[in-house]
């Protein structure tokens, strides 16, 4: 399979709570197809719609057009209880450490409490916005979790047990607004790129592509193919943690964003989700093997994001 499909979550959409499991099974044997060979899926009628996307990519986008030293107050590794909460300038991250900094810039929503500084002086909004999304998300990855767990014959709260704290200090789940403004060929360094080559790091990860696209996925070939932005959709895709705790049944797939062809002055957008376990979270293969040693989930985040900021 080298294309991503396009599986329908009605049945256990937002709101719905009297899904069968007959309808369970079904979703679980699409979900698990894909995310076997290719580690990506499309969902659609999730419940999550394209105006609440809109709503918080409008609102980043707000935040991100503000002046440097406005953004300034909010940088990550400012907040005293998350680690990873807050803005990331452009440059900063190298998701391919071989790579000079990506043309991007983000925000990090990784913690939900009320006694943080959040940017307010010309986004309006943009906590409860931020924050609405995220709990969404959350609710989605739960149930997208679950389905996992059957689809291997597991337990339905395998993985769940390990997700009880998304949006608290003991857990390092991020909502992440990307933004990629135009690129000026003439500043861009040897071999930079808007987003490295890597794999994410956590359990799964959502992904939402403004309308330009530009994601591009590597195929079990070794060749890269893009992954186009289809309205009403999002992508899931497994992460590295998850690879492992499945003893490599379901796959973590490398992808990147190049810049955009020569002329092309648009602005890119993404929202990713990134689901994470919980910090203290010991991960094991769940098919009883050896096949990874046990890990805490804090030491392994923490060293990646090491390579992530060129940090020794
Ligand atoms: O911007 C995107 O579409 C994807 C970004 C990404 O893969 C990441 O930040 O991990
Ligand atoms: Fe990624």
């Amino acid at each position: 399979m080298d294309f991503i499909p396009v599986i329908d979550f009605d049945v256990y959409r937002l709101g719905v709570d009297d899904v069968t499991d007959d309808n369970l099974q079904t979703l679980g044997e699409e979900l698990k197809r894909a995310f076997c060979e290719v580690g990506f899926v499309y969902l659609k009628n999730t419940g999550i719609d394209q105006m609440e996307v809109n709503q918080v990519m409008d609102i980043s986008k707000k935040f991100f057009l503000l002046p440097e030293e406005k953004k300034s107050s909010f940088k990550r590794g400012g907040y005293v209880n998350s680690v990873h909460h807050g803005w990331v300038s452009m440059e900063t991250e190298s998701l391919n450490p071989r790579r000079p900094g990506d043309l991007k810039e983000a925000f990090n929503v990784t913690s939900l409490r009320t006694d943080i500084e959040w940017p307010s002086d010309g986004v309006d909004g943009f906590r409860d916005i931020q924050v609405s999304f995220f709990l969404r998300c959350k609710e989605l990855s739960l149930r997208v979790l679950r389905v996992m767990a059957l689809s291997l014959g597991l337990e339905s709260s395998v993985f769940l047990k390990a997700h009880k704290c998304i949006g608290s200090d003991t857990n390092g789940t991020t909502l992440r607004s990307l933004h990629y403004p135009p690129v000026k060929s003439e500043h861009v360094k040897v071999g930079q790129i808007r987003c490295g080559e890597h794999s994410d790091y956590g359990t799964i990860t959502l992904v939402f592509q403004s309308h330009e696209g530009g994601l591009q996925v590597l195929s079990r070939k070794g060749e890269y193919f893009s992954v186009p932005s289809i309205p009403g959709t999002f992508l899931v895709n497994i992460a590295d943690l998850m690879q492992r705790w499945t003893s490599d049944v379901f796959v973590s797939t490398v992808h990147r964003v190049l810049l955009p062809p020569l002329g092309d002055s648009s602005t890119r957008q993404s929202l990713a989700f990134f689901v994470q376990p919980e910090d203290d979270a010991i991960i094991t293969c769940c098919d009883g093997s050896d096949k990874y040693p046990a890990l805490r989930t804090e030491d392994y985040l923490l060293a990646r994001f090491k390579d992530t900021y060129g940090i020794k």
